[in-house]
Formats: structure tokens, C-alpha cells, sequence
């Protein structure tokens, strides 16, 4: 039951209001005092305040200082003030002081209940986007706080401002969309276009009018004169996604207009500058790519000025954890689901999936739990993890069997939430270090421990 406090010297509205607005949990306050004491233990989201507080009742300064004292103490709380009927001055006061609404006598439960379960609304929104702020990096659109991302988010900072050609390597669904379009969003390019193409998904015979446009009657169908995707992002940045899937020819022409800043619509006659800033991607070799020529050197050259890696999630530490309770938050708001978060098996789950599709796969792995669980909690069968081997077979099917096979998961469990910590892991079991070692040398289990331990 979400909390809310009612501020009014008046018992019979007081008694008023706590009837009408039933499906809260109502805190009573008749002064200012009592209602800091109230606001700072409870924390309430909502405040009813009435402005005509003792000792001056008839006027509105005991009530407008409140409201100020609220606000200080917790800026995020949403104020309603409530006025008598011909004191609209004081209610735009009140406002202008940072009060969410107002509301003038006399009372009408209805509406009070919609000003009330909007601000309520209102404010859970407010608390879900700072959270989802204080996840990580959401100026940068990169989530997460695992050491390598803040290293990758430093860099992005640094080329951001300069023309450098950047290379981003990682394997697929790592983000290096998200990598390229953060170093554009931070560039002095950001109000420009921001134009991805994936090489590899387009037939090499449409790659290049797609990238350079074509001229009226070029080729058959060249009905109107088109732009290519380059030209379409001047003076932005074009973001070229697996190059590595570049066909070799076109990469002559590719590596012109990085040299020149020049290009020539297909059926073209004539040289068209462009001012665009390129960065490219991919989860190939290119160098390996080079010395079985098939990628130009000249142009691998032209488009690692600067290589940045960016890791696998397996290697971001608790950042699977993070973004999974981003992308929580970002779906159960898309899909008006309460989920309130995930049970300690899924998050065991989470941490110890070997993740080959990396952000990606976790993104759709969190959408259809959210879609698939209920309510409460997102247990680790919500999000797929039950495997063949979790099933207890017939053969094993008495007691010790399974209880054996709950002591050993729980273990596995355990020591994945503990990060490979062998204390943590006891500690987090209830357990002496003696026991654990016991139970992991009773079932043979391989667990990695972290170095130094
Ligand atoms: N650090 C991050 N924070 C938030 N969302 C992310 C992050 N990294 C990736 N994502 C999300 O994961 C999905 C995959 O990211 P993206 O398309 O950038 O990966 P990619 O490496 O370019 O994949 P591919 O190589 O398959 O094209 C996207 O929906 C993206 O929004």
C-alpha cells in the first residue's frame, strides 16, 4: 500500500479524506511539526497539505512554510496543496513554490482521488527514470558499471570531439551500435544524422547504391535520383556495421571517399564533397582478413585509427545484473507489468549464463519473462533456464536423491552470486568454509575459485 500524508488541522476532514482516499495507507498530521516528523519517517510519496495550518490558520503562511520544509527534505515528493475555495492567488503561490497541484474547497472525493493517483503515477515514473539514471551512463546511453565499461565510456568521451576513424571490435549484440551512436550523441555532429548500415545485411549488388546513391536512369528502375545512405549523413556520422563484410570491389571506393571526402552517385558525372565522419564494425579479423587478401590493407589501415574493443557480457562483471534490472524497468513500463524484480535463483541464473548472444540475448530473455511472469518476482524458470538436467529422473527419485541435487544447485547458485568467493559463498549458505569444501568434494564440483583465495 503506497503511503500518503494528509496535513490538516481539521479532524473532521482529516476523518474526511482518510475515508474517500481508502486504498492508501494514511498518515495524520494536524501541524507542520507533525508533519516533517511524519514526512521523515515514513517517506511518503504524496503529501495532502492543507495551507491554513495553526498557529495561523486563517492565513496560508504556516502552511506555504511547510510545503517548503517538505520539499527541502525531499524534493521529490509530490505536494498537493488544498486551499479555501477563494484563495486561488495562494494556490498559484503554492505552486510556484514547487507544489505538484492544488485543490480548492470544498472537497470532492472523486477528484481528489485522480489528483491523488496521478501524482502517485507521476511520481513512480520520476523514481523509475532516476534509477534507471543511476544504473549507468544513460547521457551516454551505455549501461553499466563493470570496470571495462567505464574504461570504454572514458574512451568515447575522449574521441567523441575529434574526426578519429574509429574501429569497434565485439562479438555480436555486444553494443557497438549503441558504442558508435554514443560517440556521435557526444560530438560536435550530434544534431546531425546519425546513419547506420550493416554491410552484411544488404546483397552486395545493392550495397553500393545504398552507400553512394545513383543518378536518374543509372540502371534499370533508377526511376528519380537517389542519395546513398553517405550523403544522407552529411555532416554527421555514418556508422558502417560489420565492414568486414565489405565486398572486396567496393572497398576501393569506400577507401576514396574516406581519402578525399568525395563521392560519385552511381551513372554520376560529377564529384560531390561530403562531410561525414565514419566509424566502423565488426566481429571478423580483419587483420587475418588482410594477409588472406580479403580485406584491403590501405583501407583496414584508413578505418582503425583508433581500435576500440568492447567486451563480451560474460567479462562485465555484475553489469549483467544491471542491465538486466534496466531492461526490467524498460519492459515491465512497456508491457504495464509489476514485476518487482528477480528471485535469487534468477539471478545466480544471470550471472552464470555464458551469454554468446550477449546484450542482445539478455534484452530478449528479460522481455519474455517479463511477459511470461505474472507478478512478484522473475524466477530463473521465467527466463528459460530450466535445463534437461534439472529434472529429477525416476531413477533418483527418494529423498536423499533429492535433496542431494537441491544442496549441490544450491551451491552452484551460491558461489555464482558470490563471484567465485569461497567466504562469501559459505557465508551466503549459512555454512562453515570446512562444510562448503565438504559438499563441493561430495558432489565433484568444479568450481573456479577467484585468484588470491
Ligand atoms: N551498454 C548497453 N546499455 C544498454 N543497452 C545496450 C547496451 N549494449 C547493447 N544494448 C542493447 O542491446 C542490443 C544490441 O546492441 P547493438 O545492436 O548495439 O549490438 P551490436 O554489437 O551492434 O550487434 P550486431 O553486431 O549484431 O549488429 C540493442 O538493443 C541495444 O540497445
Amino acid at each position: 500500500m503506497e503511503k500518503l500524508l494528509i496535513v490538516d488541522d481539521d479532524l473532521g476532514i482529516q476523518k474526511q479524506l482518510k475515508w474517500s482516499l481508502s486504498q492508501y495507507e494514511v498518515l495524520l498530521a494536524g501541524d507542520r511539526e507533525q508533519a516533517i516528523s511524519s514526512l521523515r519517517m515514513h517517506e511518503p510519496k504524496v503529501v495532502l497539505l492543507d495551507l491554513g495550518l495553526p498557529p495561523d490558520a486563517a492565513n496560508a503562511s504556516e502552511g506555504l512554510k511547510a510545503l517548503e520544509q517538505i520539499l527541502t527534505l525531499s524534493p521529490f515528493t509530490k505536494v498537493i496543496v488544498i486551499t479555501g475555495n477563494d484563495e486561488h492567488q495562494v494556490a498559484l503561490d503554492a505552486v510556484a513554490k514547487g507544489a505538484y497541484d492544488f485543490y480548492q474547497k470544498p472537497l470532492d472525493g472523486d477528484v481528489i482521488n485522480v489528483i491523488v493517483e496521478r501524482a502517485f503515477n507521476l511520481a513512480k515514473i520520476e523514481s523509475e527514470n532516476r534509477e534507471i539514471r543511476e544504473l549507468g551512463g544513460v547521457d551516454s546511453g551505455i549501461i553499466g558499471s563493470s570496470v571495462v565499461m567505464d574504461k570504454l565510456r572514458n574512451m568515447v568521451k575522449r574521441i567523441a570531439p575529434t574526426e578519429i576513424t574509429a574501429l569497434l571490435l565485439g562479438e555480436s549484440g555486444t553494443g557497438k551500435e549503441v558504442i558508435a551512436n554514443a560517440i556521435h550523441q557526444q560530438s560536435n555532429r550530434s544534431k546531425k544524422p546519425f546513419i547506420a548500415i550493416n554491410c552484411a545485411s544488404i546483397p552486395e549488388t545493392l550495397l553500393e547504391s545504398e552507400l553512394f546513391g545513383f543518378e536518374k536512369g543509372a540502371f534499370t528502375g533508377a526511376h528519380k535520383m537517389t542519395k546513398g545512405k553517405i550523403e544522407m549523413a552529411e555532416g554527421g556520422t555514418l556508422f558502417l556495421d560489420e565492414i568486414g563484410d565489405m565486398p572486396f570491389n567496393l572497398q576501393a571506393k569506400l577507401l576514396r571517399f574516406l581519402q578525399e571526402r568525395v563521392i560519385e552517385r552511381i551513372g554520376g558525372r560529377q564529384e560531390l564533397a561530403v562531410d561525414v565522419r565514419v566509424i566502423c564494425a565488426t566481429n571478423q579479423n580483419l587483420q587475418q582478413m588482410v594477409e588472406e587478401k580479403n580485406f584491403r590493407e590501405d583501407l583496414y589501415y584508413r578505418i582503425s585509427e583508433m581500435v576500440i574493443p568492447i567486451a563480451p557480457l560474460k567479462d562485465r562483471d555484475f553489469d549483467v545484473l544491471i542491465l538486466a534490472q534496466y531492461f526490467l524497468l524498460q519492459y515491465g513500463k512497456d508491457y504495464n507489468v509489476k514485476v518487482k524484480g528477480f528471485s535469487d535463483n534468477a539471478a545466480a541464473a544471470l550471472k552464470s549464463h555464458s551469454w554468446p548472444g550477449n546484450i542482445r540475448e539478455l534484452q530478449n530473455k528479460i522481455k519474455s519473462a517479463v511477459i511470461m511472469a505474472a507478478t512478484g518476482q522473475i524466477t530463473s524458470e521465467d527466463l528459460g533456464f530450466v535445463e534437461e538436467s534439472d529434472n529429477i529422473s525416476l531413477a533418483e527419485f527418494n529423498l536423499r536423491g533429492v535433496r542431494e541435487k537441491a544442496e549441490s544447485k544450491a551451491v552452484e547458485q551460491a558461489f555464482a552470486l558470490a563471484e567465485g568467493n569461497m567466504s562469501k559463498t559459505a557465508e551466503l549458505l549459512g555454512i562453515t568454509r570446512p562444510t562448503l569444501y565438504g559438499l563441493v568434494d561430495k558432489y565433484g564440483l568444479q568450481l573456479k575459485t577467484l585468484e588470491g583465495e
